[in-house]
């Protein structure tokens, strides 16, 4: 059978842009269909460079704070201005993903919704395409939780919040994972009055339970933080809502002039009519193997839409290995261990592998755990910022399980450790590596020092050498 296309990718956010310029520049036909009248997605317009923007504009008016102090009137001018900056941002990147960039790589660009009418025909507003293989790429969207009254107010979510232009005196945010925090912490710095309430009995339950708690005793500065804290109930006030939530099993009421809902992500597989092409979901998203194939051999599905790990790089790399199995014919298998990722709170937090608690059941005794805090760290001295711990699990031998750090700027530094662990080499060779003295990668060598001294210093090795020191040296 004769098909329009070799390959039409449903999707264009960071997943379906990856697939389609692979796919393109592999020479097969290819169309590409977004709804959006942008390409770029949740990442570019609502996502990862939006609220980057806030939190560097946030932290820029955070430290000026530290050294005059901000009227109401000042933060509301810092607080509009921050948010044309974000605009400004998005536009920049915008630029960058444009839609010329990817009809000159000879993609046919749709902007329409795509729906199935059978496993190889897809509608895209008043046309009918057919391919051979399709890559869904569709996203996802925020999770409203059915709380009582939600749909009676209005609330924000990131879809609208960097559409702010006016300073809200006070916000409620539902939710404490990453996007509530990220956002809350840019929103207090830039004069808002924040409440978190999350349901956890701790927020950014994804972390180590120890670098979680770190990160909750420093966001708890700047905003109040109330976990176990379950949202029931919402009202609209004269001035914004209220919301009645449960804490440790008694009933209380939070008022504020917005409200933010940041409780999670749901995969966008409602409107693509997966069941005129066979495809499965579970739970909203729709179900992969290994080599990203859904239950449609030649229909495949990346990023946020099969709800494997909901992260653009995560979408890049499923893209790629879409490419190679749709256009190249190969069957390359995703795996998700070797995945960090970084929440961009102050301090920031890196994330990969294994947390403690999963690593000990794992591991039992062969695991060993290697911290340092980095008030022992010179340069985390000098700078006067010595909030933050590094932790890092591995084997007996040294194979990095877990890399753990909260610290300022840990996103940039502690990614040597994931370099490591991608290269399969082990920790201890960390310290063989001359760090540049202080650089803030010095308190990975120093973790990594510990290997040694674990290893060394008491074992037999060590009796041996400080007899040989005494006895020939
Ligand atoms: C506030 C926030 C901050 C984030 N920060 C980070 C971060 O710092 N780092 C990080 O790695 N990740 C971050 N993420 C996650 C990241 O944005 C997502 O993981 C990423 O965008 C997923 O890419 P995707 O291609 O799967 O989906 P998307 O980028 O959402 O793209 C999907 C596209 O498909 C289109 N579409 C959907 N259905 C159809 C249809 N039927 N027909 C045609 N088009 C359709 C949509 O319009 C959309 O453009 C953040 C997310 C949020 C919400
Ligand atoms: N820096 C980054 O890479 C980055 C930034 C933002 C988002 N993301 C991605 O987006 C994903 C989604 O983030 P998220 O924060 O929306 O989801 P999440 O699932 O991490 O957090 C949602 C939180 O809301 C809480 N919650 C749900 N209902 C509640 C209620 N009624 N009352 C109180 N609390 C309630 C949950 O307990 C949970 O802790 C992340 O897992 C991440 O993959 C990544």
């Amino acid at each position: 059978m004769d098909y329009d296309y070799q390959i039409a990718v449903i999707g264009g956010g960071s997943g379906g842009l990856t697939v389609a310029a692979g796919a393109a520049s592999f020479g097969a036909e290819t169309a590409l269909i977004e709804r959006k009248p942008n390409l770029g997605g949740d990442c570019l317009h609502y996502g990862c460079m939006p609220s980057k923007a806030l939190i560097q504009a946030a932290k820029e008016v955070h430290t000026s704070s530290h050294y005059q102090s901000f009227s109401n009137e000042d933060y509301d001018h810092l607080f509009s201005g921050a948010m044309e900056r974000v605009a400004e941002a998005v536009e920049d990147v915008q630029n960058h993903d444009s839609k010329d960039r990817f009809i000159d790589m000879g993609i046919d660009l749709y902007e329409a919704e795509a729906v199935f009418q059978d496993p190889h025909t897809l509608r895209v507003g008043e046309k009918t395409i057919t391919a051979k293989r399709i890559v869904i790429a569709t996203g996802s969207s925020p999770f409203i939780p059915p709380i009582q009254g939600v749909d009676e107010v209005d609330y924000l979510t990131n879809e609208t919040i960097f559409s702010l232009r006016q300073r809200p005196a006070s916000m409620v945010v539902i939710g404490g994972g990453i996007i509530g925090i990220e956002l809350s912490q840019a929103m207090s710095r830039l004069g808002v009055d924040v409440t978190v309430l999350e349901g956890n009995d701790t927020i950014l339950a994804n972390e180590d339970e120890e670098i979680a708690g770190i990160a909750q005793q420093t966001a708890s500065r700047e905003m109040n933080i109330l976990t176990n804290a379950k949202a029931d109930r919402i009202e609209k006030t004269q001035t914004g809502v209220k919301v009645v939530y449960t804490k440790d099993g008694v009933e209380n009421t939070l008022e504020a002039e917005q409200l933010l809902v940041a409780t999670g992500r749901k995969a966008n597989t409602g409107s693509l009519g997966l069941e005129h092409a066979g495809v499965e979901t579970e739970k909203g998203a729709v179900t992969v193997n290994a080599s990203l194939r859904t239950s449609q051999n030649h229909i495949y599905a990346v990023g946020d839409c099969n709800g494997s790990m909901p992260f653009t790089h995560v979408a890049g790399m499923e893209g790629k290995i879409a490419v190679s199995n749709a256009v190249l014919g190969l069957s390359r298998k995703a795996s998700y261990e070797k995945i960090p990722w970084v929440v961009y709170t102050a301090p920031e937090i890196y994330h990969l592998g294994l947390r403690e608690k999963e690593a000990k059941e794992k591991y039992g005794d062969k695991l060993l755990t290697f911290k340092t805090k980095l008030e022992n760290n010179d340069r985390f001295m000098a700078e006067r910022n010595t909030t933050g711990l590094v932790k890092i699990l591995t084997t007996s031998r040294g194979r990095i399980v877990g890399a753990h750090a909260v610290g300022e700027g840990a996103g940039e530094w502690m990614q040597e450790v994931g370099t490591v662990q991608a290269l399969n080499k082990k920790f201890q060779s960390i310290s063989n590596i001359i760090h540049p003295y202080p650089a803030r990668n010095n308190v990975v060598s120093q973790t990594s020092d510990l290997y040694w001294r674990e290893k060394l210093f008491g074992s037999r090795v060590n009796d041996l050498i400080q007899w040989y020191v005494k006895k020939w040296r």
